[in-house]
């Protein structure tokens, strides 16, 4: 693959830190925080960095952003290499980190955006119409002349991801965006990410929320102990660790002549009926995971009045508990 279609590449990073331990007799102890990490985002690739608190996730996009340099190992951004050309990779790269830190609160929103402009040495005859244009993406037109401190936690985050956007990167690192976030918010600043990766954005994504991650990223990459243990879209992850999906309906009369046509449905491998209160049946349908299921049994049921449909599909959450749960028993034995 050539440079550009590779917009990040980590090949067998590693980063220990130093620390030191006890008060009067201090020693210093090795924390090996990321142990040979290598993965490739490709250009326009929204990937997700999942893991538990102190994973190595933040240690891994401090290597990736140059504000680390790696133990062992290496990391491009398109072809750049972190550690003998950061300032190539700054220059592609835009950091956006969740939390409270790295705002002007007593600035307007404009004021932080033109002060971030000039540090970032955008253009001055270009700085007015793409703050405007970020402040549009982003949501806060109309609110950029207020001071940042009244801002809620949401329009904190969506002013910074404007922030890291303004010299025009191609390459956006959001760590934990959406910490502390309300749900609404929370919400919002998808779309904005979404917004971005439909402009071919790369961004890589870190965050503790599964469903963030279900719904925007194409690949993730599960982090825990420094070691990845995992790589796949959101699909093949659930997949993984999926064996059926069962859905249960409750219906109205007898449901035996509806029994072939549901065993026939794609990807249906077992089907049951019992007859359930007050002249109701309980029919059971097991499948494969993922497919169109639900929709399939309810077209094949459609003659019959639907008392109640159950059921669920695995989600992101349970495959990323099946393989943090996983790789602590390997670690363990
Ligand atoms: N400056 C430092 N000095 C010593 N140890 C550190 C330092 N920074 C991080 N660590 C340790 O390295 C490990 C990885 O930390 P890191 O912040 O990369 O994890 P993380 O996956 O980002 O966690 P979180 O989800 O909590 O942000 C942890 O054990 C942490 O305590």
């Amino acid at each position: 693959m050539n440079a550009e279609s590779v917009a990040v590449e980590a090949d067998g990073l590693w980063r220990s830190y130093e620390a030191r331990t006890g008060w009067l007799k201090s020693r210093t102890k090795t924390i090996d925080a990321v142990k040979g990490v290598s993965f490739a985002i490709h250009r326009g690739e929204v990937f997700g960095l999942l893991g538990p608190n102190g994973a190595g996730k933040t240690t891994t996009i401090k290597m990736l952003n140059t504000l680390l340099l790696p133990t062992k190992g290496s990391a491009r951004v398109f072809g750049h290499d972190v550690a003998t050309q950061p300032r190539d990779v700054r220059r592609r790269i835009g950091y956006v980190f969740g939390g409270d830190k790295g705002l002007y609160d007593r600035l307007s929103a404009l004021d932080n955006l033109r002060y971030f402009a000039e540090l970032y040495e955008v253009e001055p005859r270009e700085q007015r119409a793409r703050i405007h244009e970020l402040l549009e993406l982003v949501g806060l037109l109309g609110r950029e002349r207020e001071r940042v401190e009244g801002y809620s936690r949401g329009m904190r985050q969506r002013l910074h991801i404007a922030r890291g956007l303004l010299h025009r990167p191609d390459v956006l690192f959001l760590d934990e965006p959406s910490i502390g976030v309300d749900p609404v918010a929370a919400r919002e600043l998808r779309a904005t990410v979404a917004a971005l990766a439909r402009q071919g954005m790369t961004i890589l994504l870190t965050t503790h929320y599964m469903a963030e991650a279900d719904e925007l990223c194409d690949r993730i990459a599960v982090i825990t102990d420094g070691v990845i243990r995992v790589i796949g879209t959101p699909e093949t992850l659930k997949d993984s660790v999926a064996t059926e999906t069962v859905v249960e309906v409750e219906v109205e009369g007898q449901s035996d002549k509806h029994h072939e046509a549901l065993g026939e449905l794609p990807g249906v491998r077992w089907v049951e009926a019992e007859h359930g209160p007050a002249e109701t049946s309980l029919i059971t349908v097991r499948s494969e995971p993922g497919g169109d299921v639900y929709a399939n049994v309810l077209s094949v049921l459609s003659d019959l009045r639907i008392v109640r449909i159950t059921g669920r599909e695995t989600t992101l959450e349970d495959a990323y508990v099946t393989i943090v749960r996983e790789s602590a028993e390997v670690t363990r034995e």
